[in-house]
């Protein structure tokens, strides 16, 4: 059995080809991973402009409420950049480019025009209402790095820069197989002993969210031909090829067999709860995840395991992320000798932010996991009291971020 470090240092360095690249318009690009370090090729403003519709002034000190003669106007988009002396004041508008000479702008509401005359009501502030040129953003900066995934949040600053489309990596395609044959396609009535196949639409999802483009490979029951064929066949569609179920050791669990008939297996089980037959190798030169087939253990292995082998292979550079400790609300145990990570809800408890492990924990038992918020991650033969310090991590983050 080897420990979940091992398996992540391991797939972390493991070679995992990315598909190529294509341009995306860069509105559509938000979600995908960039090939390039893009930079600032401009300052933010570009020019000298006015943060308000007002009077652009240019300051005599000895008349600090002016007046000041107006001697032009501006409104943004105006090309020509005026230039005003002691004394003197622009009309501006909202973005317009400054006069040459201008130490301020003063809002509308704060002075009286008189004909070509313009009073303060009160002295003017440097500075005041002036976006100076490169005052935001100087020309050099990091936009987005390689290997980041574009934010939507982040689309206007490269939209800024005049950036119509943004060259990104293709979505690696993601096969999914489900195993069992007690499974029932959804839709269809269930006979007696038969459930829903609820892993390969959970995991179809989570590949997708992760950036990848999915393939549902179906459904095979358990037989071990039929499981080689519909694993060699996938060999030829997807770049990896992820199944659940049949991975334990039951006479009924034929993926590992089928696996390494076409390729290898290189590790097999994790010492993790859920999760503990999670397995890896290689279906005809491609990348294999094998998930146990509690639906629990499946998405946590995914998310622990899979999910940030598919991001490499959308191209996307793993960053590290900073655990979260949270106080526990109640005592948790785990008895195994395996770690466990229990599902858990946030609370706040006397202004404090504390975490609340559901009593549903079983590997099988989805309702708590479509819920909760955090993973809490204790160790073997643990038992923590309330109020202690637990590990966390956002199911969130883990999921969708
Ligand atoms: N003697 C042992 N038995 C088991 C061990 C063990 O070490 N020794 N490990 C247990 C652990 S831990 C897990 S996790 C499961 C996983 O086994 P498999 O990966 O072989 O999965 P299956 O046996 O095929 O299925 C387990 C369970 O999950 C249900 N299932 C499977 N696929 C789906 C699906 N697509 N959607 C919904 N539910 C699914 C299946 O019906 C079973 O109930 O093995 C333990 N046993
Ligand atoms: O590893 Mo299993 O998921 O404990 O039931």
């Amino acid at each position: 059995m080897h420990s979940l470090e091992d398996i992540q240092h391991f797939l972390a360095s493991h070679p995992v080809a990315t598909p190529g690249t294509e341009q995306v318009a860069l509105h559509l690009a938000a979600g995908r991973v960039s090939t390039q370090t893009i930079k600032a090729a401009h300052e933010l403003p570009d020019f000298d402009n006015s943060a308000m519709d007002g009077y652009a002034i240019a300051m005599r000190p000895e008349q600090p409420l002016g007046p000041f003669r107006l001697v032009g106007y501006a409104a943004a988009g105006a090309g020509e950049r005026l230039q005003i002396a002691a004394g003197e004041s622009v009309r501006v508008l909202t973005g317009a480019p400054l006069p040459l000479g201008c130490q301020g702008v003063v809002p509308q509401e704060q002075v009286k025009v008189e004909g070509d005359q313009v009073h303060l009501d009160s002295p003017l502030c440097y500075g005041a209402h002036m976006r100076l040129r490169g005052s935001e953003l100087s020309a050099g900066s990091v936009l987005l790095y390689r290997g980041e995934r574009l934010r939507p949040l982040q689309v206007g600053l490269l939209a800024t820069q005049g950036h119509a489309a943004l060259e990104v990596y293709r979505r690696p395609v993601i096969g999914v197989l489900s195993t069992g044959s007690e499974l029932q396609a959804l839709g269809q009535p269930l006979a007696p002993g038969q459930i829903y196949d609820a892993n390969r639409p959970q995991l179809l999802a989570l590949a997708a969210r992760a950036g990848a483009e999915v393939l549902d490979l179906g459904w095979v029951p358990d037989d071990l031909e039929v499981t080689r064929e519909r694993l060699q066949a996938a060999a030829g569609q997807c770049d990896i090829i992820i199944s659940s179920g049949g991975a334990s050791v039951g006479e009924a669990d034929h993926v590992r067999t089928a696996v390494e008939a076409l390729g290898a297996i290189s590790h097999w089980q994790v010492a993790i709860k859920p999760g503990k037959p999670f397995a890896f190798g290689h279906v005809q030169g491609k990348p294999f995840l094998g998930l146990p087939g509690n639906p629990v253990a499946a998405a946590i292995t995914f998310l622990l395991l899979a999910r940030p082998f598919i991001q490499r292979a959308c191209g996307e550079t793993m960053r590290s992320r900073l655990p979260c400790y949270l106080p526990l609300a109640e005592s948790v145990e785990n008895m195994a000798s395996r770690r466990q990570f229990l599902r858990a809800r946030l609370l706040e408890q006397e202004g404090q932010r504390c975490v609340q492990a559901y009593e549903q924990q079983g590997s099988a038992a989805l309702a708590s996991l479509a819920e909760a918020d955090v993973l809490l991650e204790i160790p073997e033969r643990t038992r923590l009291a309330a109020g202690m310090r637990v590990r966390c991590h956002h199911l969130f983050e883990l999921a969708y971020a």
